[in-house]
């Protein structure tokens, strides 16, 4: 037997061994214990798995979810498997092996005595090692755990709070009931929204709180953007927090349990700029949660959006066309929707219109199945990530629109609390696509629209005119009425053109948007839009729904829009949030009846008549004139330069030389008519700069004195230059001081103060216009019928008197 100094250093590796083996007992029943402690210990459902004491318990309280809810699979808190082992693990790993080792050890000892021992040295600094690690580890962790809490703690109104201006809470009050996560309280106080509308007192208790899917109308500009944004940034916030509050509680889990990853929203809107208003909004308001907000619309580069869409942002906000290229080309964030807690239908009415509605679909198709819908329904693709029948997602789905109770059929529905397709249904109803896109039986219907559907601070008017008058009127409300920013509605992108091009001959700045300008031009006039005061913008009906300007205090229908829905968005881009506006209708004979149609729709007969000073008339009509015939010779000019340069373009490409086929007398008189033509061009553009630096007169201006009810602010600058021109002409010549210019009450009135300054007797009945017309064409076809008549009879007669004779 071997004894002496080697076996006393056995004795003590032994000793050392023992110690460290109690040691790390101790360490893991301490583990255990507290495992053991925790309420949901029943429930734990696997040892093996550091994070999944999260799954299973509803014994956490706060915010609407309960713990049973917050489930990785549901709810996606992209919960990572940790990498590294986690210290409970090493732990145990390290007593099991410290006890095979001792045991290895014991049943060894007497052969390692005989002669192996050189190991053991060794194998005690493995031991010793590892736990060091691990010690070293608990302490990076630990520090990693505070540098998150900060961080936390900084965005939840710590740091960012240092430079914002006190706010008054008591002004707030409002917001109290609708129990918001203070970061978005926060953003509330920024914006200054000092109470909730009332489309977002209803919505956000039903679905931030009780986690139901919404159907919401509500007139234009009444902020349902937030009343399906804060519920989605609510959800988000509660489940972080939540998962916050457990990394803190637990040291085995690490900041990655609150990685970010899948898509949580998805927000479909008809239009790229309503796309992309929505997202600045969400951003805005999601600004200090470092919730990612991110737009995918067509007109932007695809390597762009694909590049965002890789930052793995929680909220998309996008329209059908470009989200449909994306996911069906296999964007990864865009098909991984096994996580995706919302789908938001933006101005759902028009989604289901022509041109949009076969994306949608496409897109919904995609969606993995909801315990609301019908298995048999859902038509998942190989792209996306579907999940079993027992791991169905609660999704919540979000259907918004001013004009969604328009249809008689809806309205009923609406009324009766019931969206149920009826077989008949056709499959572009918003019934059946909500269905599809999940919506549960459950779903809160909230319908704030009152019978007019028209936003409650708007006025309502028009003006009757021939249809070639209408640029008159149209120059005579912006020189008179011009005050805040104007929208001018056309049908066709041929009438926008136009008018534009009237307009900006006759010195008005004016800005266009249709949908054949490039998406950057689209950006711009927008911009220039938003950033100029007295702003005017031309547009189709690709602005007419959910462009939330400030300011734009009216709108102005230049031709009539095919539906009473579009007429609702298009006015409804004035008197929004808690302003007013006006809108004017320019109503051709032709579209009376129409006009009338469409007011009818939404129960509104009594419309104001914009009222006009016809003295000024005859005026506005000599400027006209000039502006027509001018855009008359610009148009050929630029007509023949684009024919020519598309000859001379194609003859190049197939390297053909043009001849000139023109014999000197004809290039000569070419030339000569060309000259004639500009220097017409110019006389026409010098007179009508002439009348244009002075200010509109009416017809009995009596050049000494001015008095306008109405002056644009292009007038008063008119009119400010005219007084300074007579003033120095009144000091070089003695004789003219009689003719000195005097300026009364040059007030600016704007055309929904016209309006209501008129009062009552601009009403007019509509239906009464309706009706003479309808009169005066059923006399007319009589007559006309009548003159037929005679006609036929006459011919007859001359006939029988032929066949007499
Ligand atoms: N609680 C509030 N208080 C004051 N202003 C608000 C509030 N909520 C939203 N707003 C503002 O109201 C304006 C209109 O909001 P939003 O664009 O969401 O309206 P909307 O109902 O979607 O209109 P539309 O039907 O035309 O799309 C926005 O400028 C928004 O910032």
């Amino acid at each position: 037997m071997a004894s002496g100094p080697s076996s006393g250093r056995n004795n003590q590796t032994k000793k050392k061994l023992k110690k460290e083996k109690k040691r790390a007992r101790v360490k893991s029943e301490e583990q255990l214990e507290r495992f053991d402690s925790l309420p949901w210990n029943p429930s734990l459902p696997d040892k093996d798995d550091a994070y999944s004491f999260l799954i299973g318990s509803n014994e956490l309280e706060g915010g609407f979810l309960s713990l049973e809810e917050i489930d990785e699979t549901q709810y996606a808190l992209d919960i990572p498997k940790p990498q590294n082992e986690s210290a409970e693990k090493i732990l145990k790993r390290t007593s099991k092996s410290k006890k095979r080792k001792v045991s290895e050890h014991d049943d060894s000892s007497v052969a390692e005595d005989e002669g192996g021992n050189e190991e053991r040295p060794e194998k005690e600094e493995v031991v010793e090692g590892e736990l060091k690690e691990l010690k070293q580890n608990k302490k990076k962790k630990k520090k990693k755990r505070i540098k998150l809490k900060r961080r936390v703690t900084a965005v939840a109104g710590g740091k960012e709070d240092v430079d914002e201006e006190s706010v008054d809470e008591s002004e707030y009050l409002a917001w109290n009931e609708l129990r918001l996560h203070p970061l978005l309280m926060k953003s509330i106080h920024r914006l200054k929204f000092k109470e909730p509308t009332p489309i977002q007192k209803a919505c956000i208790p039903a679905a931030a709180h009780q986690g139901k899917d919404v159907v919401g109308a509500a007139e234009t500009g009444s902020g349902k953007t937030l009343a399906f944004g804060l519920p989605i940034l609510q959800r988000l916030l509660e489940e972080r927090d939540k998962v916050e509050k457990l990394i803190s509680e637990y040291e085995e889990a690490d900041e990655r349990i609150a990685s970010r990853g899948f898509l949580r929203a998805l927000i479909i809107t008809p239009t790229r700029e309503l796309a992309l208003q929505v997202t600045d909004h969400l951003k805005e308001v999601a600004k200090p949660t470092n919730v990612r907000v991110v737009p995918i619309v067509g007109g932007m580069s695809t390597e762009k959006q694909e590049r965002l869409l890789k930052s793995r942002p929680e909220i998309v906000v996008g329209t059908p066309g470009r989200l449909w290229e994306l996911m069906s080309g296999g964007a990864v964030h865009l098909t991984e929707l096994h996580s995706l807690s919302f789908f938001v239908l933006d101005e759902a009415d028009r989604m289901i219109e022509n041109g949009h509605f076969r994306e949608l679909q496409s897109i919904i198709d995609m969606l993995p199945v909801t315990s609301g819908s019908d298995d048999a329904q859902s038509h998942n693709t190989e792209n996306c990530v579907t999940v079993s029948s027992l791991q169905r997602k609660k999704r919540q789905t979000f259907v918004f629109s001013a004009t969604i109770a328009l249809s008689a059929d809806f309205r009923k529905k609406l009324k009766r609390g019931s969206l149920k397709s009826q077989p008949n249904d056709g499959l572009n109803s918003i019934e059946t696509l909500s269905e599809r896109a999940g919506m549960r039986a459950s779903a809160a219907i909230i319908d704030l629209t009152n019978a007019s559907i028209l936003a409650h601070n708007l006025e309502e008017s028009f003006i009757e005119c021939k249809e070639e008058d209408k640029d008159a009127y149209l120059f005579y409300l912006l020189s008179f009425h011009g005050q805040g920013r104007t929208i001018i509605f056309c049908t066709s992108i041929a009438a926008l053109r136009h008018i534009s091009s009237i307009l900006r001959i006759l010195d008005i700045n004016v800005w266009t948007l249709h949908a054949q300008m490039q998406q950057r031009a689209r950006l711009k006039a927008v911009d220039h839009f938003r950033a100029t005061e007295h702003g005017i913008l031309i547009a189709t009906d690709v602005a007419a729904r959910g462009l939330d300007i400030p300011g734009v205090r009216t709108v102005i229908h230049y031709q009539l829009p095919h539906s009473a829905e579009v007429y609702v968005h298009r006015s409804g881009r004035t008197a929004r949030a808690l302003s007013d506006g006006c809108s004017i209708a320019l109503i051709s004979p032709n579209e009376t009846s129409k006009f009338a149609g469409l007011c009818k729709s939404f129960a509104k007969e009594n419309f104001r008549r914009f009222p006009i000073d016809i003295s000024y008339m005859p005026e506005v009509m000599k400027r006209l004139s000039l502006a027509r015939q001018i855009d008359k010779i610009l148009r050929k000019d630029s007509q023949e330069k684009a024919k020519k340069s598309w000859l001379e373009r194609n003859a190049e490409s197939i390297e053909l030389v043009l001849d000139d086929n023109d014999s000197e007398d004809e290039r000569v008189n070419k030339q000569k008519q060309k000259k004639a033509s500009s220097a017409h061009l110019k006389k026409m553009q010098q007179e009508l700069n002439t009348l244009l630096s002075r200010p509109l007169q009416p017809k009995t201006f009596s050049n000494r004195f001015l008095a306008g009810a109405g002056v644009s602010p292009v007038l008063q600058n008119q009119f400010e230059e005219l007084a300074r021109q007579k003033l120095a002409d009144s000091n070089t010549s003695a004789q003219n001081k009689r003719r000195k210019l005097v300026i009364i009450g040059q007030d600016c009135v704007e055309p929904l103060q016209a309006l209501r300054s008129t009062g009552e007797e601009a009403c007019q009945d509509l239906k009464e216009i309706a009706k003479k017309r309808k009169n005066m064409e059923n006399l007319r076809r009589k007559r006309k019928e009548e003159k037929k008549r005679l006609h036929d009879q006459r011919r007859k007669q001359r006939k029988k008197l032929k066949g007499g004779s």
